[in-house]
């Protein structure tokens, strides 16, 4: 797993601290009392200041690992582009009551340096493609083979997407092909969450390919469905980049329960496995059990942890933003609490916390994430449109595939919200959260 992924780059020079001009006043600064960040093992601990000095010297740079054809998350990608300046270590206004103009500034936009992917050896970050499926259609090139590992996720892949596509696959089963078998397929996809543009896109599209290719044994249309299922799944196929920025910022959000903690919590155990320095921030600070849950991923993986009871999360995201900042980790990832979008009130404290963590760090969030439950269907496409409309989202994680009968919900968030997908969870264990593969999921799918 993630055997691409590189440690820290060689050194940068230090470049002045962003001036930080004490602005009193600003709306979304932080106020409440510093967060408490200690290694996972003392995350209950009370504040202290940092158990070891700052350091933005960053150890020599590992030696290239082999492009990524592995299975595990074959596609996140460490660019391993030189750095940006990291910027002199500042004090942290962790571990001390902040002062009473707060050390957050309106940010004086940091002349960020252009991201330009400058490493020595660009990496190949596509996940290994499965062999074509068998159709009459012309295959476009030769596929290498699928690894071991990638083979064994499938299977899960798969298993877990057999109730979206047992109902789909029916539909091949006759001898002809003719408006029956597009109208039960119509009835499958939408059956499926495929959604009503999604579905006609499909069909019309698969029309077109039977008629190119003359095919006529209904059996082989379903190879040119998942042809024409992976061609507009593509779009979400994307390479999560890790190491563009020190630390990659990555904000988590979504409604209750969609799995939010889990996801950050294999996510974790990956990054932290390929000896990424990780710090997590449990930016939801009201539900104790929310706190706890990602201090036991933070212990199991040994990474640290920003968490306050009770605070307020913007503090929590600043605070650990700025730790991430000037302990020269990897990477941070920002756990929010569960909404639904139509609390607009929890909706304003997400925005603040990305307002927030900007502030810490002008280039920040690099990422912002949404999990989604798969098995929501149709209601899943209504919150990306929520949360991305209030957040900008950069990426999905789809959570809970396993046993789902609404697995077509992907086919309509490439028709209608093309965000990448980063993730898929079939599964609650770690090895269940994978990169997601457009043709891969189209023939689970159909399989
Ligand atoms: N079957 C299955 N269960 C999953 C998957 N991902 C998460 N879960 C389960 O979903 C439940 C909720 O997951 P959490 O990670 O607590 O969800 P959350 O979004 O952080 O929840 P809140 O903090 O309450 O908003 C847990 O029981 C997880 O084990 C998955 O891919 N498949």
């Amino acid at each position: 797993m993630f055997s691409f992924f590189k440690k820290k780059p060689a050194p940068t020079p230090a470049q002045p601290a962003a001036a930080a001009p004490a602005t009193p006043a600003v709306p979304d600064v932080p106020s409440a009392p510093p967060a408490a960040i200690a290694p996972a093992q003392q995350a209950a601990a009370a504040p202290a200041p940092w158990p070891e000095p700052a350091s933005t010297t960053a150890p020599p740079a590992a030696p290239m690992a082999p492009p990524a054809a592995s299975g595990g998350l074959g596609w996140l990608r460490n660019p391993f582009a030189a750095k940006p300046p990291v910027p002199a270590p500042q004090a942290s206004p962790l571990g001390a009551p902040p002062p009473a103009t707060v050390p957050v500034s309106a940010p004086e936009p940091t002349p960020a340096p252009p991201v330009v992917v400058v490493a020595a050896k660009p990496i190949a970050v596509t996940a290994p493609p499965l062999p074509a499926a068998p159709s009459p259609s012309p295959s476009p090139a030769a596929e290498p083979p699928t690894p071991a590992e990638r083979t064994g996720w499938l299977n899960r892949l798969k298993a877990g997407l057999r109730k979206t596509g047992s109902s789909i696959a029916t539909v091949f089963t006759g001898t002809q092909i003719d408006d029956a078998l597009y109208e039960e397929l119509e009835e499958a996809l939408l059956l499926a969450d495929t959604g009503v543009k999604a579905t006609q896109w499909l069909l019309t599209d698969l029309k077109r390919r039977v008629k190119e290719t003359k095919t006529t044994d209904p059996a082989a249309v379903k190879g040119l469905l998942a042809d024409a299922l992976a061609d507009l799944l593509r779009p979400l196929e994307k390479a999560l980049v890790i190491g563009e920025h020190t630390p990659t910022v990555i904000m988590v959000a979504g409604v209750n329960g969609a799995g939010k903690t889990t996801s950050i919590g294999k996510l974790t155990r990956h990054l932290a496995n390929e000896g990424a320095s990780v710090l997590l921030a449990a930016a939801d600070t009201f539900r104790a059990a929310a706190r706890e849950q990602l201090g036991v991923w933070a212990d199991r993986n040994t990474v640290e942890i920003v968490s306050q009871e009770g605070g307020d999360p913007a503090a929590v995201s600043f605070d650990a933003v700025t730790a991430g900042k000037a302990r020269g980790k990897d990477v941070v990832l920002v756990d929010t609490a569960g909404r639904l979008p139509t609390q607009l009130h929890l909706m304003e404290e997400l925005k603040k916390i990305r307002r927030v963590v900007t502030k810490a760090d002008a280039t920040a969030p690099h990422e912002v994430l949404l999990v989604i439950d798969g098995n929501t269907g149709q209601n899943a496409l209504a919150q990306v449109r929520s949360f991305d409309d209030a957040l900008q989202l950069t990426g999905l994680i789809v959570t809970k595939l396993d046993g789902t009968a609404k697995g077509g919900v992907l086919a309509a968030i490439a028709q209608e919200r093309p965000i990448p997908v980063y993730f898929i969870g079939v599964g609650e264990k770690l090895e269940d959260l994978e990169t997601f593969n457009a043709r891969e999921f189209a023939q689970a799918l159909l399989t």
